[in-house]
């Protein structure tokens, strides 16, 4: 069998033994000797010429161009795109047999928790149809730590499920404004006749994955909020306390993981009596009394990441609005200091001391906060707006703690019952939590000073965090302990002092407004002895 191919000379041939014996041989000749083959020749004869070829060309691209020069003239263009649009719609519509999903970052002016969910759960997809990965570390605890994959920007995942393929991949649009994120979307493209099973089956596996992936995570991140890129960025959480090294009492301590076990188990209760699936706690005492590390406790008990937000950096209600939403499920949001956090959130009385153009009498929080609604910053109102307002029922599993030196200090309506669910009072060290701090630094359950110690705590005010700070300067329990007892003695020589110092500068002022008030009768003179005041009363 002889196979004639055109090719420019005619010096080649090729051959091709098969299996069974046969050789076949391919001669390459040129155009010259096929066309004068007499059954090739015959089928040439009725071709048109290459000069008709040539000039039907040219008389064709002449009048396409002429069309086309005539439809942009008489056609405005956005009247050209619509059609175009059109058509290309039909035709593809026709012809296409794929569907495609768009699934967008944010959702109704939320974070879309579809995209978020497909984020945790397409990094596990990842096979050899995928030709790059994103790799990333945020661990500076853990610098050898294995990289975590994530999605590149335009790549393409391939997934299956039940037989279907599907194909992912992430876009990504410049927002053009500096001070916006790039909105990000996933488009997954699947068959027509695929569209209700991936509907109502695939995406629900993928929650379904994303759920465990994220209950199961490893690692906590510690998120504050960029004022600047407007985006909230992210740090390994690893905090080493836990319920059993919080220096606080054994029934507190129970009281706080049982209600965060209820918090747990009650979706649906929530749903039953219409509450939004959240729990806010109010976390205060002096410095130093372990609030924070309290936070950190629920934390990796919870295995809830921690959005710790700075209230002074954000510029307005919906300001915060925005930065609220796009904190995540199953997550703790700390406002630390709310006293000082904003200025609508300290009580109106603190306020009025300190600033005597305050003169609303009105007792409603909400109300009175109006009036500050001005102010740059965020206003009570748009607080409790999210704490137990409309916006409250956006996400789901929340945890919300304030966490102040000065309960006092609050505004009412922050305090009001249904607002913040627990108060939790952190108090100055017990002999209980001297003992937690012992075991967790010091390693020891028991040790002749410690009754001696314990006295010592009872009689005197020291916060847990001074207590550590002693325990943590030396390996050795009995230096360490004796330090402790050091140090409480001094403090406690300290605070004699300062009382008697206290009752001469009380002594000395009333000396001097003695004079004045006997001008001023039937007042009474009362005197703030820490701002150093006296008032008539
Ligand atoms: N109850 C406690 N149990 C264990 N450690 C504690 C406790 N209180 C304080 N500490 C230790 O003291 C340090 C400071 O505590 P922490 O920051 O939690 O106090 P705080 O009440 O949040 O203080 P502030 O009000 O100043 O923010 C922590 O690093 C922790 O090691």
């Amino acid at each position: 069998m002889t196979i004639h191919l055109p090719v420019m000379n005619n010096n080649h041939n090729i051959r091709v033994k098969t299996q069974n014996g046969n050789t076949f041989v391919f001669f390459f000749s040129p155009v010259s000797s096929l066309v004068s083959h007499p059954s090739m020749a015959s089928l040439f004869k009725e071709f048109p010429s290459m000069s008709t070829l040539l000039s039907f060309y040219a008389s064709f691209s002449t009048l396409s161009m002429l069309v086309r020069t005539i439809i942009n003239e008489a056609i405005p263009k956005r009247v050209r795109d619509f059609i175009t649009n059109k058509l290309s719609d039909f035709f593809s519509s026709y012809f296409s047999s794929d569907f495609t999903f768009i699934i967008e970052d944010r959702w109704q002016a939320v974070q879309n928790e579809t995209f978020r969910a497909i984020e945790v759960y397409l990094p596990t997809k990842v096979g050899p149809t995928t030709k790059s990965l994103i790799l990333g570390n945020n661990d500076s605890n853990n610098i050898t730590a294995p990289p975590k994959p994530g999605i590149p920007v335009d790549s393409k995942v391939v997934d299956e499920f039940e037989g279907m393929r599907l194909e992912w991949t992430l876009h990504e649009k410049d927002s053009k404004k500096y001070y916006l994120r790039n909105r990000r979307s996933f488009e997954l493209k699947c068959k027509k006749n695929e569209r209700e099973t991936v509907m109502n089956k695939y995406f629900c596996h993928i929650c379904r994955t994303a759920e465990s992936i994220l209950k199961k995570r490893e690692t906590l991140n510690l998120y504050t909020y960029d004022h600047d890129g407007s985006v909230w960025e992210s740090t390994v959480f690893k905090h080493p306390a836990t319920f059993e090294t919080l220096a606080i009492e054994s029934e507190l301590k129970d009281s706080i993981v049982n209600d965060l076990d209820l918090f747990l188990q009650r979706k649906k209760y929530f749903q039953d009596v219409g509450r939004a699936w959240k729990r806010g706690y109010l976390l205060y005492g002096p410095p130093g009394t372990g609030k924070s590390t309290l936070v950190a406790a629920i934390a990796n008990y919870l295995r809830f990441h921690i959005y710790d937000l700075q209230l002074q950096g954000v510029k307005n209600d919906s300001d915060l609005r925005r930065i609220l939403t796009s904190t995540t499920n199953r997550s703790i949001l700390l406002i630390e200091d709310i006293d000082c956090s904003t200025k609508s959130s300290r009580s109106r009385s603190t306020r009025k001391i300190s600033n005597d153009d305050d003169n609303d009498d009105d007792d409603d929080g909400d109300q009175r906060d109006n009036k500050l609604s001005f102010d740059p910053g965020v206003t009570l109102s748009g607080l409790l707006n999210f704490i137990d307002g409309l916006w409250s029922s956006c996400g789901d599993e929340r945890i919300i703690i304030f966490t102040t030196n000065y309960k006092e200090k609050l505004d009412p309506a922050l305090l009001r019952p249904g607002r913040m669910d627990v108060h939790i009072y952190m108090g100055h060290c017990t002999p209980e939590g001297f003992r937690k701090l012992a075991a967790a630094y010091l390693g020891i359950k028991e040790h002749l000073l410690f009754k001696c110690i314990e006295d010592l705590i009872e009689s005197i005010q020291i916060t847990p965090a001074e207590v550590a700070q002693q325990l943590m300067k030396c390996d050795d329990p009995q230096l360490a302990l004796q330090s402790l007892m050091e140090f409480i003695n001094n403090k406690e020589n300290e605070i004699e002092a300062r009382k008697d110092e206290e009752e001469v500068i009380k002594q000395e002022i009333v000396m001097l407004a003695k004079e004045d008030v006997k001008n001023q009768d039937g007042k009474k003179l009362d005197y703030d002895l820490e701002n150093r005041c006296i008032y008539l009363t």
